[in-house]
């Protein structure tokens, strides 16, 4: 939280003196603790307890509003949630920043101290769990009904550590105390069974699961700008349906009568840190069973709590898949309404198809899920069938587009999805396109109409109002705060980007955050910056087709160049990297240890440290992101092209004013549209170029005796000059991009290096570079997730706001 001390209105100081009695109400009967022996964490749980108050009276209303109008609700399912700290977020959209600052600094306490003691509520990978995490803030702040449903992982995210350059992974350990944030719901318990048989009783399908564990909903409630509406995200935490074994402890089975209460739990312990990758595993499926199961059972008792006719279950309800994890809900929908509620097979099939609709997030061959027929059968023998059956009526009403939701022994998650829904969404133009020639090529041939694109978007409250006050406070003071609820309006800074007194305070804000965020830099990890260098950052997730390995090769390049010519005008510049890798993904791991020793080795060098240094902060997370990004001048977007469905934090940063340097991949395209080709470094093949040049043998060969400051970095990698105690640790890297290179690292490689020497001489030019980056904020409009939802309620759920 940048906070900037200013005069409070009189609102906020009535808001300040009954929120400080609240905290104090809350710090003694609800924390029970007086404020003399009060720690840091009592007050913020006071403080989150007396906001959450507020946000419960918005809730409870929004609850009532909702069934009253017999509204259509809007049910997101996704096994992630990258919701990062709330206590911030809500005193924002609740607009009781200001007053929580004065009333804590009446009580000798600083919010932004506060603030920081949350932990992370690090419930998703990367991508995909943060958006959900968005639109989740999206739908409250438009006034849709909706419920986030997912679940309650004990353990999030792991924990990055650095152990000379290597990544540790750590338990990640939010719950270690209590969650303000959320309400317990013994009263929601739902049982889940796994395994057994199916019998065929009078004409009946019977399943007799083998075994059953109970899922125990957890409601946080979101709310939206202005308070004026919030929703749920319901968490289900698995428990045993009978805790304790109590005969066996009193035989001294210690160990066994914990045993049921012990296997029930690990079905929601961790969350599985691969991003983009399928995991497989049995117990991952439990996990997705688990939760959609839980769901369902849910959803239909809320329904059938207002309506009797299940023909209406469309009209009602929407469900929206967040990517494969979520599929087995269309085979659990269809056994929900035939076997236990008697509708016809086909008409069943048809209800669920009219609630369900599916985002795809990746086309990454190894991000597909699929089930094997044996390990789906035994835990769910009569989903099997289903899907079977479902399959076959499919198919057999397409006999002309042979297909099928198995192949090769694998149930295709991706497939099932689509055939089960009335909506397949990409999430960025070039993504939808490439679904259609791709993965769903077959199936777009069968239904002409069912993909659409929503292209991806990000919350403003907390990507900009919230993270970055001084540009936030720039910006409604010249054309006023609507931006926040509208955030097309900031086009209406177009005007003021000729005005040079507002450029002037415009690259100011940005001056201001880099400062702040060098001083932490210096304070916590002992490196010194200097504020006016280029801030270039690339954080996300570690893997090879987003090219930390490209980056960081020229990165080698420019240190090589500076050794050349020391005395040159070289552009002071910190490289910034943040991202975790999944712990089995060694290459990933590597391109980490490699980054950390090319920092040791470059921030060392008394010749050129003064112009280019580097830091790879580790645990990058929500709040990282939140620091990094408001002081940033250039944002690193360089996938290969094709391989980036999206990405989201390329809008984060040019929302921040960060230029971005990138590849025509995922919603980069979109950018670029929007802020102009001239306000964006562009690089690389495109798509279709991608797809050619790997046709070419021996590309990387070719791509290096094209370049000599390729050629000279990967001599680097080979030489031992980052691990001189071990030559040989960087042979992996250099051989894999001297050699197959499915990454086309060797091959964009050139015009990346071309690119950076024009992104540096850019930054020579401070006036025009911040009257890009200005006219970046100015264009991002389109990149709130608002208008994302707006999308997804119009051309997909066909769901209305009840709000103004
Ligand atoms: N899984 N998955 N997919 C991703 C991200 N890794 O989480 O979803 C994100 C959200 O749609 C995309 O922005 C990103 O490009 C894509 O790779």
């Amino acid at each position: 939280m940048t906070q900037t001390l200013h005069a409070v209105p009189a609102g906020d100081a009535i808001d300040a003196t009954a929120l400080k009695a609240d905290v104090l109400k809350h710090l003694t009967f609800t924390i029970g603790r007086a404020p003399e022996d009060a720690a840091l964490g009592d007050w913020r749980m006071a403080l989150s307890f007396a906001v959450r108050d507020r946000i419960t009276e918005s809730w409870l209303a929004s609850e009532r509003a909702a069934r009253e109008a017999g509204a259509k609700r809007v049910y997101y399912l996704s096994l992630e949630f990258l919701i990062g700290r709330l206590l911030e977020d809500a005193l924002v959209n609740l607009g009781l920043a200001e007053a929580a600052e004065v009333a804590l600094r009446d009580l000798g306490l600083a919010l932004g101290e506060v603030v920081a003691d949350e932990p992370d509520a690090a419930l998703g990978n990367g991508g995909l769990g943060r958006l959900a995490a968005c639109f989740m803030e999206s739908l409250a702040t438009i006034g849709c009904p909706a419920i986030g449903y997912g679940i309650r992982y004990e353990h999030g995210l792991f924990r990055q550590q650095f152990e000379h350059g290597r990544q540790v992974e750590l338990p990640e350990l939010w719950l270690e105390q209590q969650h303000p944030w959320e309400f317990e719901r013994p009263g929601s318990r739902l049982r889940v069974g796994f395994g057994g048989h199916v019998h065929q009783v009078e004409g009946r399908t019977i399943w007799h699961p083998a075994e059953e564990v109970e899922a125990e909903a957890f409601d946080t409630p979101i709310v939206g700008w202005e308070g004026q509406w919030a929703n749920p995200l319901r968490l289900w935490s698995a428990r045993a349906v009978y805790p304790f074994d109590l005969n066996r402890f009193n035989h001294g089975d210690f160990r066994g009568a914990a045993e049921p209460e012990a296997l029930a739990r690990t079905i929601s312990r961790v969350l599985y840190p691969d991003d983009t990758t399928d995991e497989g595993k049995a117990l991952r499926l439990k996990q997705e069973y688990f939760f959609v199961a839980a769901s369902l059972a849910d959803i239909l008792c809320r329904f059938e709590r207002d309506f009797d006719d299940l023909a209406l279950l469309p009209e009602k309800v929407a469900i929206q898949l967040n990517d494969t994890h979520p599929a087995v809900a269309g085979p659990e929908l269809v056994r929900l309404l035939h076997d236990e509620r008697g509708v016809e097979f086909s008409r069943a099939v048809e209800i669920a198809r009219g609630c369900l609709s599916y985002t795809n997030h990746t086309l990454l061959p190894e991000a597909l899920e699929s089930w094997s027929e044996g390990l789906f059968g035994h835990l769910l023998p009569r989903h099997l069938e289903i899907i079977e059956r479902i399959d076959a009526e499919h198919y057999g009403a397409h006999p002309d587009r042979p297909g099928s939701i198995f192949e090769h022994g694998e149930i295709q998650m991706g497939t099932l999805s689509f055939v089960m829904a009335h909506k397949v969404n990409g999430v960025s133009a070039l993504h939808t396109e490439l679904m259609k020639e791709t993965v769903f090529e077959g199936l777009h041939q069968v239904h002409p109409d069912r993909i659409v694109n929503q292209t991806n978007g990000v919350t403003p409250r907390r990507w900009l109002k919230s993270c970055n006050a001084a540009l936030s406070d720039l910006i409604t003071e010249t054309i006023g705060a609507g931006w926040v609820r509208d955030l097309s309006q900031l086009e209406r800074l177009e005007p003021h980007l000729g005005d040079g007194a507002f450029i002037n305070r415009y690259a100011a804000a940005k001056r201001a955050n880099k400062a702040v965020f060098s001083n932490w830099l210096a304070g916590d990890y002992g490196l010194k910056v200097d504020p006016d260098a280029m801030f270039d950052a690339q954080i996300k997730r570690i893997h090879e087709y987003k090219r930390q390995h490209l980056n960081i090769l020229q990165t080698i390049a420019a240190w090589q160049a500076i050794h050349d010519d020391p005395q040159a005008d070289w552009t002071p510049r910190l490289k910034i990297f943040g991202g975790k890798a999944a712990p089995g993904y060694h290459f990933a791991k590597d391109i980490i240890r490699l980054i950390n020793d090319v920092a040791a080795r470059l921030n060392a060098d008394p010749v050129t440290s003064k112009y280019l240094q580097v830091i790879f902060l580790p645990n990058y997370n929500v709040s990282l992101a939140e620091r990094i990004i408001p002081a940033s001048d250039l944002s690193e977007q360089i996938s290969t092209a094709g391989k980036e469905a999206s990405g989201t934090g390329n809008m984060k940063f040019a929302l921040n004013g960060a230029l971005t340097i990138g590849t025509l991949d995922g919603a980069n395209v979109e950018i670029r549209e929007q802020v102009g080709p001239e306000n964006f470094f562009l690089f690389g093949m495109t798509a279709a170029e991608v797809t050619a040049r790997r046709a070419v043998p021996d590309h990387a060969r070719r791509a290096i005796e094209g370049s000599a400051p390729l050629a000279r970095a990967l001599g680097a990698l080979r030489d031992g000059t980052f691990s001189p105690d071990e030559p040989g640790r960087y042979h992996g890297i250099a051989d894999n991009i001297a050699g197959g290179d499915h990454f086309l690292v060797a091959s964009d490689f050139a015009a990346y290096h071309a690119a950076q020497t024009d992104v540096s001489r850019a930054y020579g030019d401070r006036e025009t570079w911040a009257r890009m980056a200005a006219r970046n904020t100015a264009r991002s409009g389109w990149f709130s997730s608002d208008r994302t939802i707006r999308g997804y309620m119009g051309e997909i759920w066909g769901a209305a706001p009840l709000i103004d």
